[in-house]
């Protein structure tokens, strides 16, 4: 029976425009089995024993007949005890070897396929962390969940299962060929009358069940992306009575996901009902074979049993193989769809090398946070030398150009502008998070040499908290950090601890499903701020949400975290330009002046004016 196999220039000039052609279609199957093939080839000697251990099986295997030919000779010869007992000890010695590679090859394979997988995943999960937020947003966060999850998993199963039967096997069915063509041609002959049937089998199948898997993956990722937002929006059903609304979609995605899985399973019986059917064709010729032959003394009993094994070990194997096209059709789907994800952001490189004027290095956008080890605690304040940048949005066009600012080493630039001025643009461009079109940016150290790798956090409005306990959270930036250490850096951020939310200190609980106000969220954003060797710090309106006193508490938390880092901060609240060393103002895209506070007052109407409307309005400072 068939079986079922189961930065920067090196600093940074980031590429531009191109964005827009970020999205995570699926590979193709080349560019998803080179990737395979990179991830496998890291492990070459457990991948050659393997192979070693695969190829004594299918040889080990072939005695197991042999011996029972033998038998069947001597049995019809009326031979001795002792010939008897050797034909047993052929079988029973291949069984043992047969079996004791069978499992050698079984534990290496995973050894090899569960890395490969999981270095996949990671890759995976490096890219979608990579993209551009946006871009992610656009593909479905659905979609990415289930390529990451789902995907990964059937990889998962496939390559464990797939690679150990697939090679053994191919091995399998050479060795019992070439021990069918030792046994006389005409078996050989005999056995081959299977393949047609069998190769018009695959084809029927191969053309029908390749769409209907890939629609299955597409319908269930509609799927988890439904659900995913029907329970993050949950609240706003509720309150709009859409709950009805809301389970009849997700019922119909799934019925049709349903409905996919179904036809797929309805497919591969029917495969295999033909494979069945291909193997009583192979094996009634061969017996026919057999009976001329033995009937012409051309051949013994026992050669005659022994070919009818060696077929049925040739076609349990070609079986396998054929079967695990059934398999592999839908790992082959996962893999593209898993190598689309981690080239979401190489989609970018085509469009960035030549289409802008000289960017160098293409960086990968840094951490937002920075994550520190004990050797290098000690953080470098970074320089910033920003020349000529434009930066442009898709069907918004440019929104940023000719930006020139030179940010020193420990410096306080506040960035103000009427609203749509760039300010964020700028804030996210030096952060990493969007990509100029032309133009380049170059970080450097105290004595002004150029950085490759710098450190920068981005603290923006809508702070994010991970869910746990509040030093699992702050432990994701310092993972060296002692209990002291983190309290210490709670309590310089401003993180009330033993009161409110954070009664419990230390432990108590944060992220979703807790009552943490946005204030008390971007304290926790500065203490992780503290812990990190961070040498830029880019801020914007990271107060903005909070009252008047809670909105002093942050800035003088602020403060304290800072230290003696570089630090440009988007201010809305101007009481943070009064205290900044230097503050660039941005009108329509451009910094047009960047002075010292004082002196901007004299030497610009507009910022005047700023100040004037700002020291006017009523009192949330
Ligand atoms: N993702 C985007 N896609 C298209 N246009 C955008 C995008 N983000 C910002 N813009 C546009 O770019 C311009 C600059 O926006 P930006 O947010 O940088 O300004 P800002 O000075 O920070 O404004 P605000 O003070 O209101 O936050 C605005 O016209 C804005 O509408």
């Amino acid at each position: 029976m068939p079986r079922r196999a189961g930065r920067r220039q090196r600093a940074v000039s980031r590429g531009g425009p191109s964005m827009t052609t970020i999205d995570p279609t699926p590979a193709s199957p080349a560019r998803a089995a080179g990737l395979l093939w990179e991830a496998a080839r890291r492990h070459p000697f457990v991948l050659a024993a393997c192979v070693i251990a695969l190829a004594a099986e299918a040889a080990a295997g072939l005695l197991v007949p042999v011996g029972i030919g033998l038998a069947v000779d001597v049995i019809a010869g009326r031979g001795s005890v002792g010939a008897l007992a050797g034909a047993l000890v052929v079988l029973v010695t291949g069984a043992v070897v047969a079996g004791v590679t069978a499992s050698a090859s079984a534990s290496l394979t995973v050894r090899v396929a569960e890395p490969v997988v999981a270095g996949l995943r990671e890759s995976a999960f490096d890219s979608v962390l990579g993209a551009d937020a946006a871009a992610v947003e656009r593909a479905g966060s659905g979609d990415v969940v289930t390529r990451l999850t789902a995907d990964v998993e059937r990889l998962s199963e496939a390559a464990s299962g797939t690679l150990t039967a697939f090679v053994s096997a191919a091995l399998s069915i050479v060795a019992a060929l070439f021990g069918l063509a030792v046994l006389d041609w005409r078996f050989a002959l005999a056995g081959l009358l299977a393949v047609p049937i069998q190769a018009g089998t695959l084809r029927w199948y191969l053309r029908r069940s390749g769409p209907v898997y890939r629609h299955a993956r597409v319908a269930e990722s509609e799927r988890t992306q439904l659900t995913l937002d029907a329970v993050r929006d949950s609240s706003a059903i509720r309150a709009l009575r859409l709950e009805r609304r809301t389970e009849a979609s997700v019922g119909a995605a799934s019925q049709s996901a349903i409905g996919l899985e179904a036809k797929a399973v309805r497919l591969s019986t029917r495969f295999f009902g033909r494979l069945n059917a291909a193997e009583f064709v192979g094996l009634g010729a061969i017996c026919v074979v057999g009976f001329v032959l033995v009937g012409s003394d051309a051949v013994t009993l026992g050669a005659a049993t022994t070919a009818a094994l060696f077929f049925v070990r040739l076609f349990d194997p070609v079986n396998t193989v054929l079967g695990l096209f059934d398999t592999m059709q839908q790992a082959g789907a996962s893999l593209t769809r898993l190598a689309g994800l981690i080239g979401m952001n190489e989609a970018t490189e085509p469009a960035r090398a030549g289409s802008h004027r000289p960017l160098h290095s293409a960086p990968a956008p840094p951490p937002v946070f920075a994550i520190p080890n004990r050797e290098g605690h000690q953080m470098a304040a970074l320089g910033v030398v920003i020349d000529g940048i434009a930066v442009s949005y898709p069907l918004r066009g440019e929104v940023l150009s000719g930006v020139d600012l030179h940010i020193r080493s420990g410096e306080r630039i506040a960035v103000v502008g009427a609203s749509g001025a760039g300010k964020t643009t700028l804030a996210r461009l030096i952060a990493g998070l969007v990509k100029p079109s032309s133009g380049s940016i170059v970080f450097t150290d105290a004595a002004g040499l150029r950085v490759s790798s710098p450190l920068v956090t981005l603290l923006e409005q809508r702070t994010h908290v991970f869910t746990g306990t509040l030093a699992e959270d702050l432990r994701l930036v310092a993972p060296w950090a002692t209990d002291e250490e983190l309290g210490a850096a709670a309590r310089a951020a401003g993180v009330p601890l033993g009161s409110g939310a954070f009664s419990e200190g230390l432990a108590s609980h944060v992220g979703s499903g807790t009552t943490l106000t946005p204030a008390d969220a971007q304290h926790i954003a500065l203490a992780r701020l503290a812990l990190s060797r961070s040498g830029l710090v880019i801020l914007d309106e990271a107060s903005a949400d909070a009252g008047s006193a809670a909105a002093r508490r942050l800035e003088k938390a602020m403060d304290a975290v800072l230290g003696g880092r570089t630090a440009l901060i988007v201010a809305h609240r101007l009481s943070q330009a009064v205290t900044a060393d230097r503050v660039a103002l941005m009108s329509d895209g451009r910094i047009v002046a960047c002075s010292p506070h004082e002196r901007l007052l004299v030497d610009e109407p507009d910022y005047a004016a700023l100040w004037d409307a700002w020291r006017a309005s009523p009192p949330v400072r």
